[in-house]
C-alpha cells in the first residue's frame, strides 16, 4: 500500500484483510490516517504538508478530540489526546486470511494532561477493517476517584473528489448551529441535502444515527454513529484553508469533515465507569 505520503511522527501501523481493504493508523494521536477499499480508492483525506511544530496534530484521517470538543471550554482546542503517543493493546489482527482486521490502541493521562486537566483516564481506540467498511470505537474510562465531565469527537476527514459536487443527506429536521456566525442561533435543517460551496462549520444536535454522502449525485459513503449524540460538518472553504498553514489552500475541495461528536450534553463519567462512542464508514455499493 503506498503510504509513504502519510506523516510518520511516532510509527504507523498497517491493517489489511482478505477482501483487499487496507488501513494505516498513526500511533501519534491514534489517528486512522488511511482507509483504502479493495478498488484502491482512498476514502480519508490527509494533508501532504503536516505541521512540524511540537505538539501539533496531524490534519487528516480521524483525529480523536477528548476531553473537549473544539474551543468550547478552557482547554486547548480539541482537547489533549490528538498529540499523545498511544500504544498498541493486545494483538494486531491483520492479513490476507482475516475477514475483519483490527487493532486497539490505548492512552492514559500524563503529567502534561494532568497539568491542564486534573483527571485520570484510560482511552481505548479500536479500529476494525471489514469488507468495504471501517469502524472507529472510542472507549473512555474514568480511572480516578472523582467524576469528570467531557465532550469528544471523532473528527473524520473524508476524501472527496470535489466537495462542491458533494451533498450530505438525512439531516432534515435536525437542530443545527452555524458556528461561522458569531452569536448565531440554532435553526432546523430543511428538506434539502447540505451542499458545500464555502466555509461550513455546523453542529447538528441530536443528529441522525446514519448520514449519507453523495458525490456527483451518486451514493458515495454511508456514515453511522453510536454513543455520540451530535455530528459536526466542517470545511474551511477557500479563504480559511489558505490561512491554515498545514494544508494546501486548494485542498478545501478535496476534503470534508463529518464528525461523530458529543457536544451539547457533556458526558459525566463516574469513577471506573466507561463511555463508548463509535463511527462506522461504509463505501456505497
Ligand atoms: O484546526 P483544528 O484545530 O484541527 O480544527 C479544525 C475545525 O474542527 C472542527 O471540528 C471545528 O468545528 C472547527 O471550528 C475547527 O476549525
Amino acid at each position: 500500500m503506498p503510504t509513504t505520503h502519510l506523516p510518520d511522527v511516532a510509527g504507523l501501523l498497517h491493517l489489511r484483510n482478505t477482501h483487499g481493504d487496507n488501513a494505516a493508523i498513526s500511533l501519534y494521536g491514534a489517528q486512522l490516517l488511511s482507509w483504502k477499499t479493495a478498488d484502491e480508492c482512498e476514502h480519508l483525506y490527509c494533508t501532504p504538508m503536516p505541521s512540524v511544530k511540537p505538539g501539533a496534530s496531524i490534519r487528516g484521517g480521524v483525529p480523536v478530540c477528548f476531553p473537549q470538543f473544539s474551543g468550547r471550554g478552557t482547554l486547548p482546542k480539541h482537547g489533549l489526546v490528538r498529540n499523545l503517543v498511544w500504544h498498541v493493546d493486545g494483538d494486531i489482527v491483520s492479513g490476507d486470511d482475516q475477514d475483519v482486521a483490527c487493532v486497539r490502541l490505548v492512552a492514559t493521562d500524563t503529567d502534561g494532561t494532568r497539568a491542564l486537566w486534573p483527571h485520570s483516564f484510560l482511552l481505548q481506540l479500536q479500529v476494525e477493517l471489514g469488507a468495504g467498511w471501517v469502524s472507529v470505537a472510542l472507549n473512555a474510562t474514568n480511572t480516578g476517584d472523582a467524576a469528570f465531565d467531557f465532550t469528544a469527537a471523532l473528527h473524520t476527514y473524508l476524501a472527496t473528489p470535489d466537495v462542491r459536487q458533494a451533498s450530505i443527506e438525512h439531516l432534515e429536521g435536525t437542530r443545527v448551529l452555524d458556528t461561522t456566525i458569531a452569536n448565531g442561533s440554532e435553526a432546523v435543517h430543511g428538506k434539502a441535502p447540505l451542499h458545500i460551496s464555502d466555509e461550513t462549520d455546523n453542529i447538528y444536535f441530536a443528529a441522525p444515527a446514519a448520514l449519507a454522502l453523495q458525490q456527483d449525485a451518486r451514493p458515495f459513503l454511508q456514515l453511522e454513529q453510536q454513543g455520540f449524540t451530535d455530528s459536526v460538518i466542517w470545511n474551511p472553504g477557500p479563504a480559511k484553508a489558505a490561512q491554515l498553514g498545514d494544508m494546501p489552500a486548494e485542498d478545501w475541495t478535496r476534503m470534508l469533515c463529518i464528525e461523530a461528536a458529543q457536544i451539547e450534553h457533556p458526558v459525566r463519567l463516574s469513577p471506573q465507569a466507561t463511555w463508548r462512542g463509535v463511527q462506522r464508514l461504509t463505501r456505497a455499493a
